[in-house]
């Protein structure tokens, strides 16, 4: 799992037949090498010069609500890391979801998605908030971050809950049951009923004395084949091997194509256990008995539920991180699981830990620097053996801070 090889392969090598773009590459490729090409290119100052450090053009979206302040953390995790490893990072901020509507009344202007195109991995905090949530659809900070997702194609989100030892007492589960469960969510991004096609076919219509709200559950089979591809990878590289595939296929035509795709995929991974649950059979499970799972694939809308559920057997919404991967055409996003939390935004009390552990997977998954992942990895580890919880994370004898006091205990974490 962890092998550069197998990163490299995840993040870029998945070739995807039939999948549509809809991005205008030439005009927004400006630079001559391709972001996964320019990762393995060496920059030479002159001739028998020392070969300069790659400088990464890194997108970064801080969005709404706590965005800023966890987006902040992230920015020192990297300033530390260029420092410690020699490394060189472009780093440009771009305007997403409701901050981008107040300056521009766009969710995901033009340049937000082309600067994030054409730059070599792409940081999102979260976006959204009760100021805008009565605009229409359309306009909505949520759209702005469906549409970056189905822009970058990223149609595979990696969402790993695995339990931490020092936040047992954290979560509302039991020691017992909470215990070593490790699950690794793989969450197909861009299809399904948030992506109902055709196109606008999604209203709230006015008729017959009420109204009535539609959406379309849609998979291709194009979809499916390559999200469980990545599942199926994924769990191969995994010490148990095993997928559990979650679908409505007693109910929903939708479901059971899925079913009959990832079935057939099966066959080409003999190594790996394929098993299937029905979504309210798998929503009860991953509470009573977490451990019977390793890696889950599953569709949008049931992933986006599950990986919130799943948080509960670390201990909070605050502690998972993900990566978003397409085929490596485009950069992967690297994003919290959760959202703009406007209960506790501007108030330092936001755990930066998803987002930071978000910068790891970055580098795992897009950078191929496992090494800078794992110290990453390491000091968040460290940090919490010190005894330092945010409010989310907090039990008893422990040591209350906030997000700032947070990102500083992992920088110095980073240097030990
Ligand atoms: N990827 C994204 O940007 C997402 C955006 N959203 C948007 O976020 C807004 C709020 O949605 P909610 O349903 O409240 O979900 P949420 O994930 O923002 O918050 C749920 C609960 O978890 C807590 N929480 C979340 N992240 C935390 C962190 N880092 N540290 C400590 N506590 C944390 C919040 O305080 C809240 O009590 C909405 O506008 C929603 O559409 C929701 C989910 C994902
Ligand atoms: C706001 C949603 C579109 C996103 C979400 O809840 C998620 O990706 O987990
Ligand atoms: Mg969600």
């Amino acid at each position: 799992m962890d092998s550069p090889a197998f990163h490299h392969a995840l993040s870029c090598a998945f070739v995807v037949a039939g999948a549509p773009s809809r991005l205008d590459r030439s005009r927004w490729r400006h630079r001559p090498v391709r972001s996964v090409c320019r990762r393995v290119r060496m920059q030479f100052d002159g001739a028998g010069a020392r070969p300069a450090p790659l400088i990464h053009h890194l997108a970064l979206l801080p969005g709404d609500g706590i965005g800023p302040e966890i987006m902040a953390v992230a920015r020192q995790v990297l300033d530390h890391v260029s420092r410690r490893f020699d490394l060189r990072f472009k780093l440009e901020e771009h305007l997403v979801g409701g901050a981008a509507l107040d300056a521009l009344n766009e969710p995901l202007p033009e340049e937000t998605l082309a600067a994030c195109a054409r730059s070599d991995g792409v940081l999102l905090a979260c976006i959204g908030g009760p100021k805008w949530d009565n605009l229409p659809r359309e306009k909505r900070p949520e759209s702005g971050l469906l549409a970056l997702r189905k822009g970058l194609e990223a149609f595979a989100n990696l969402r790993p809950a695995k339990s931490i030892p020092q936040l047992i007492d954290a979560s509302p589960l039991k020691p017992d049951v909470v215990r070593d469960a490790d699950v690794m969510v793989v969450r197909e991004l861009t299809g399904d009923v948030y992506f109902g096609e055709p196109r606008g076919l999604h209203y709230i219509f006015q008729g017959n004395g009420e109204r009535e709200g539609l959406n379309t559950m849609i998979y291709t089979e194009t979809e499916v084949f390559r999200v469980a591809r990545v599942a199926f990878e994924v769990a191969r590289k995994r010490q148990r091997k095993r997928l559990c595939s979650v679908d409505k296929a007693n109910v929903l035509e939708s479901s059971q194509l899925w079913r009959e795709c990832v079935t057939k995929m099966a066959t080409t991974y003999p190594d790996v256990e394929l098993s299937h649950l029905y979504v309210d059979n798998a929503a009860m499970q991953l509470v009573r008995a977490p451990r019977q799972f390793d890696t889950i694939v599953t569709g949008n809308l049931f992933g986006d539920i599950l990986s919130d559920e799943a948080s509960m057997l670390v201990g909070s919404l605050g502690m998972l991180p993900s990566a978003s991967l397409g085929d490596g055409t485009y950069p992967g996003v690297f994003e919290p699981v959760h959202g703009s939390a406007p209960d506790i935004a501007g108030q330092d009390k936001a755990n930066p830990l998803a987002m930071v552990l978000s910068v790891a997977m970055l580098f795992r998954y897009q950078l191929n620097r496992s090494d800078v992942a794992d110290t990453i990895d390491a000091a968040v580890n460290r940090v919490l053996d010190a005894g330092y919880r945010t409010a989310d994370i907090m039990s008893g004898g422990m040591r209350l801070v906030g997000c700032r006091e947070m990102g500083d205990a992992v920088e110095r974490a980073m240097s030990e």
